[in-house]
């Protein structure tokens, strides 16, 4: 299986949390026998003991300054203050040594092969379920380009970003993708997004099991629920299981964590446990994918681990030659705004939701409500509530 060595899937990682998911996604892109590199792009925030075990999966770690948006008004609609550190993702227009790329978030999961992304064009994505006509930056296709990341910063101080996000930026940015060319329309089923459950459940009854990656987008990540090895179960801040299918979703997660990424954690004093073979997605993914929606029982468990090998040394890689990991000063004293998009590295580690503040918490469990379909139409969500709020964002 010859490595094509000039592409590259790339994710992005500032904190251990976030980390964790990295591990499973590029678990599960070894499971799916890509033939591209794996990149990631961490802070310096992340773990000793995290970096060791990415060191296992990635090919390459980039450590790079965190930007953020800092847009704490258009972050507050999203009911997602912790997103404005997401602008570090353009970072990776950076990787100019490698010529197209592959941007997954790492909250998502790839259950077969998809290389054939690559045969796209920047910017190719999938339409975010939420407003179809923007595309969801959690995957995307792209090409490193410096020109094209000064560009981005460029827009993001002229213009910002609607959503706070990099989502927003990138949408505005790249704004012809709802209409131009349709080969840039990724099908849904390459980030199939779990609210998709909730949207529209018939359709994903229908066409889930056909799913390539699946993204845990919203504030409630994987890796805050608690796995029971024993029984498979995964069980909720609530101690209640949620609805079946997400059930089954997170059980994915897991079970790739449980089968590929905790040997890594096993023994990081001596070096890690690796997997001999990561598990494949035809042969255990899938299947279990298929088994969605059925019983629990169905689930095969993940064999175990035969072989013990030393993890490779941790080769810690700041870009290479032609990297320029930050804007030149030039760029700056031209800019004097683009202070606003940096950050001092304590302040990059975002919490998980439940450490949030009181305020912040009742915004983003409003929204985990309206995604899971509870919407209190006479209440907080009628609709002249939401035509005040649109109102204050349009002033
Ligand atoms: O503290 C953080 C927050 C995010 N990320 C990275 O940024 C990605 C995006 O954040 P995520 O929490 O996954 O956002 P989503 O819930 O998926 O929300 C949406 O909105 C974000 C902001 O615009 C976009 O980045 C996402 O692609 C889009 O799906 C993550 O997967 C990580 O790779 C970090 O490393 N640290
Ligand atoms: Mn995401």
């Amino acid at each position: 299986m010859a490595v094509i060595t000039d592409q590259a899937f790339v994710t992005l990682a500032t904190s251990d949390g976030y980390g964790q998911g990295a591990l499973v996604l590029g678990s599960s892109l070894r499971g799916s026998q890509t033939t591209r590199i794996l990149v990631i792009l961490i802070s310096p925030m992340v773990s000793q003991r995290v970096r060791t075990a990415l060191a296992c999966v990635f090919d390459e770690i980039i450590v790079v300054d965190v930007m953020d948006s800092r847009d704490s008004a258009h972050l507050a609609l999203l009911g997602r203050p912790e997103l404005g550190v997401t602008f570090t993702k353009l970072h990776s227009w950076c990787l100019i040594k490698y010529t197209k790329c592959v941007f997954m978030d790492a909250d998502t999961l790839v259950l077969n092969n998809i290389d054939n992304l690559f045969e796209r064009e920047e910017l190719s994505a999938a339409p975010d379920p939420g407003w179809p006509d923007c595309f969801n930056s959690g995957v995307f296709v792209f090409r490193p380009s410096m020109d094209t990341y000064h560009r981005l910063l460029d827009f993001a101080v002229d213009y910002g970003s609607f959503d706070g996000g990099d989502q927003g930026l990138l949408n505005s940015f790249f704004s012809d993708w709802a209409t131009k060319d349709i080969h840039k329309h990724l099908p849904f089923l390459y980030n199939l997004s779990s609210v998709a459950v909730y949207n529209y459940l018939a359709a994903f009854k229908r066409f889930g099991s056909q799913a390539k990656v699946i993204h845990f987008l919203g504030p409630v990540k994987p890796w805050h629920y608690t796995f029971i090895p024993d029984t498979h179960l995964v069980l909720t801040d609530t101690g209640k299981p949620k609805e079946p299918h997400i059930v089954d979703l997170l059980q994915l997660w897991w079970d790739v964590y449980f089968s590929s990424v905790m040997p890594l954690f096993t023994n990081p004093e001596e070096g890690c446990i690796l997997p001999t073979t990561w598990p494949r997605s035809q042969d255990s993914l899938s299947t279990n994918w298929q088994n969605v929606g059925q019983h629990p029982e169905k689930y095969t468990p993940r064999g175990s681990l035969a072989s013990i090998e030393e993890c490779p040394k941790l080769e810690t890689q700041i870009f290479g030659e032609n990297y320029v990991p930050q804007p030149d000063p030039a760029f700056i004293a031209s800019r004097g705004e683009l202070g606003e998009l940096r950050c001092p590295v304590t302040e990059q580690e975002t919490e998980r939701p439940a450490a949030t503040s009181k305020a912040t918490r009742g915004e983003g469990m409003d929204r985990r409500k309206w995604e899971e379909g509870h919407i209190d139409y006479l209440g907080k969500d009628a609709f002249s509530n939401i035509q005040k709020k649109l109102d204050q964002f349009l002033q």
